[in-house]
């Protein structure tokens, strides 16, 4: 058969990288090669909500993969305590070794010891991969050292010496440290090929920054972005709703200062305006959750204070988006209006509720919705102290460049929340610049007008309406990050009837548990019916109360385990991470993690139990992931581009 023309084009282009049979059968055979190697191990975590300490660790540990590896290797030959050591010592490598320097009496032997233990360790888990892939993991430092330990056999006598020298010489030199922290690194790379992040990495807990800074570092990630993620999104393209909303959580849980330490954003004029105006109001609704002892009750009175301001400064900003945006459909969260200034009270769907807390020296009964003049002042310069962040802003163009709201990967389908549904089990739709929208198609394009949220010039309309639909996402029924009908926080701060909280969820979290509707959605986003799976985030597992996270036999997976504490009562847990490997998916659950310096000196491992959710008849090899779908199309070119050289079609150079 002769190519078309189109195809002899594209095939000559290609014969610029193989400019002869030879060039090009090498590399089908080396393709070859690498799709029949086993696939490798994704991992994927959710919901951080900042717990650095816990989330670093999985990371560290693979999630157990580390320790099982140490445990079949060396099952038969190592202590129970040794192997302890040894997998802390692959974790931590540098707070372990400063430890050991300081008390070992023979470092020395210690160093040849673990040098040897944990090359045989990198073998082993860089045995499924190639030459070529394992070459791009090491460090440039000991990249041809490392590469020649990996394939010496040091069983065969002569190259004993040679292996033998190559130790003594790192000792000698005094690299034994640098070794050991380089190759422990390498090892954490090789366990986890890629690391999918299931969103909510902001909020709540102490330092998400430090979760993106780590993952800024890895080597292979994505993400899908949750609603907290989209809500500060916002707030760093400069949206005032978000950034109210950013900062009220912050002071929620106390974590104002990392606001202005790490990010830099000053809320000095946030701070004299709150002392100011609820200068002799206890804001007693506003008491942040606290559970650090070291906290003064002044400084937690001054926390209350901003926290009230801010929120009331949100409700008011909310309502100006809900009337500039009438397709947004919210007006029923248009609240301030319902409120009885003179009594009191507020009325909601037609219930009269009494106010906890009515001091509300900022709000003009005529207009509530009105910033005063200084509110306006302190939303303005917080604005530009959002916009103006270098590290913040650096970090959420690293949410944007690795991030999307969906993900479809190995034909499995993640997702933060979920995907929006009617009662009827069809795809709820939503009008969008004057189109209606629904399934893959709404999230794409909620996903696009996003991005030019951020990435659009200042006082566009298109940017402006991008920010709106960054809050949307953080708060719209149609939202895939959030999932709910409506987002309480009014009625939960000034309402005491509990009824008034209650917020529904979408249909799609009681319809997911039916496998066809996995098949429906699996079809939207074209996926295999019969091997893909749902993974998903956002709603915490309550596995204390006996609730599965594998629903709708195994076709979801839910992975919210609780890694932030507030949660964990809740859950019983302290998160679940899930592991897709060559052979099984598996379910991982985490107990609560202490801290990473009981890791380092009690060599602690975090508790966790591993449940096989499905187990794969045949093992999966590269052949049947994404990647490997690209890398057969490119076997087919080469097979052509043969046939034309041998046709004479494209000559050899
Ligand atoms: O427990 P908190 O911090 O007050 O937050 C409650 C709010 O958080 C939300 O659950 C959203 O956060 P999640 O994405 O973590 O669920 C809202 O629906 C709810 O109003
Ligand atoms: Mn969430």
């Amino acid at each position: 058969m002769r190519p078309l023309e189109n195809e002899l084009k594209y095939l000559k282009l290609l014969s610029k990288q193989y400019p002869s049979i030879s060039k090009a059968s090498t590399e089908i055979i080396n393709l070859e090669a690498i799709l029949n190697l086993p696939k490798g191990t994704e991992h994927f975590i959710t919901d951080i909500h900042g717990e650095y300490e816990p989330f670093v660790h999985v990371l560290k540990n693979g999630s157990g993969v580390i320790k099982r590896k140490i445990e079949e290797l060396f099952s038969n030959t190592m202590r129970e305590n040794e192997k302890k050591a040894l997998a802390t010592l692959v974790y931590y490598p540098e707070q372990k070794l400063d430890l050991i320097i300081k008390k070992e009496e023979n470092l020395e032997d210690f160093y040849r010891i673990n040098i040897y233990r944990l090359v045989e360790l990198c073998k082993y888990a860089s045995s499924k991969y190639t030459r070529s892939k394992v070459r791009k993991l090491l460090p440039e430092d000991f990249k041809y050292i490392i590469e020649e330990l990996l394939h010496e056999s040091i069983d065969i006598k002569h190259k004993q010496c040679y292996y033998q020298s190559i130790v003594d010489t790192i000792i000698e030199t005094d690299r034994a440290k640098e070794f050991i922290i380089a190759i422990s690194k390498v090892i954490q790379k090789l366990v986890v090929d890629r690391l999918h992040i299931l969103g909510d990495i902001y909020d709540r807990g102490p330092r998400p920054d430090v979760v993106i800074d780590t993952l800024m570092d890895y080597h292979s990630v994505d993400i899908q972005w949750g609603n907290h993620d989209i809500l500060w999104m916002g707030a760093a393209s400069g949206e005032k709703t978000c950034i109210a909303n950013a900062l009220r959580i912050s002071a929620r849980y106390a974590n104002l200062d990392i606001i202005e330490d790490i990010y830099g954003i000053n809320l000095l004029p946030l701070a004299t305006f709150a002392m100011e105006t609820y200068k002799d109001d206890p804001c007693h609704c506003f008491i942040p959750k606290i559970s650090d002892q070291n906290v003064s009750t002044k400084e937690k009175s001054l926390i209350a204070k901003m926290h009230k301001a801010i929120s009331i400064i949100q409700f008011k900003l909310e309502g100006e988006v809900i009337n500039r945006r009438p397709e947004f459909e919210m007006q029923h969260r248009l609240l301030l209006n319902n409120i009885n200034y003179e009594e009191n009270t507020i009325k909601l769907k037609g219930k009269v509720y009494k106010l906890k807390d009515s001091n509300f020296p900022t709000i003009n009964k005529n207009n509530p919705y009105e910033l005063s003049k200084e509110e306006n002042e302190v939303i303005e310069k917080l604005v530009s102290s959002f916009k103006n962040s270098e590290k913040l802003q650096k970090h959420i163009s690293f949410l944007f460049s690795k991030g999307s709201i969906y993900l479809t990967a190995n034909s499995n389908l993640l997702i933060h929340g979920c995907v929006p549904l009617n009662e009827d089990k069809s795809f709820m739709s939503m009008k969008i610049q004057g189109k209606e929208y629904k399934g893959k198609a709404l999230m794409d394009k909620m996903e696009a007008i996003s991005r030019e949220g951020y990435f659009f010039k200042e006082n566009t309309t298109q940017k402006q309406y991008g920010m709106d639909m960054m809050w949307y996402l953080w708060t719209g029924k149609c939202s895939s990050l959030f999932g709910k009908d409506d987002m309480t926080t009014f009625e939960r701060y000034f309402i005491a009837e509990k009824e008034s909280h209650k917020e529904n969820k979408n249909p799609y979290f009681k319809l997911r548990e039916d496998e066809k509707m996995c098949e429906k959605i699996f079809e939207e986003f074209n996926l295999d019916l019969t091997d893909s799976h749902i993974i998903n985030g956002h709603v915490p597992v309550e596995s204390k109360n006996g609730e599965s996270p594998i629903k709708a036999n195994g076709k979801i997976l839910v992975i919210d385990g609780g890694f932030s504490r507030a949660y964990q009562n809740k859950t019983g847990l302290a998160g679940y991470t899930l592991i897709y490997n060559s052979h099984s998916l598996q379910l991982v659950s985490h107990q609560p993690f202490t801290s990473a310096e009981d890791a380092i000196k009690k060599e602690s491992d975090i508790l966790s139990t591993t449940e096989v959710v499905e187990h794969k008849a045949k093992r999966k090899t590269v052949r049947d992931t994404d990647a490997g779908k690209i890398l057969e199309q490119e076997v087919k070119d080469l097979k052509l581009l043969l046939l034309a050289y041998r046709k004479g079609l494209i000559k050899e150079k």
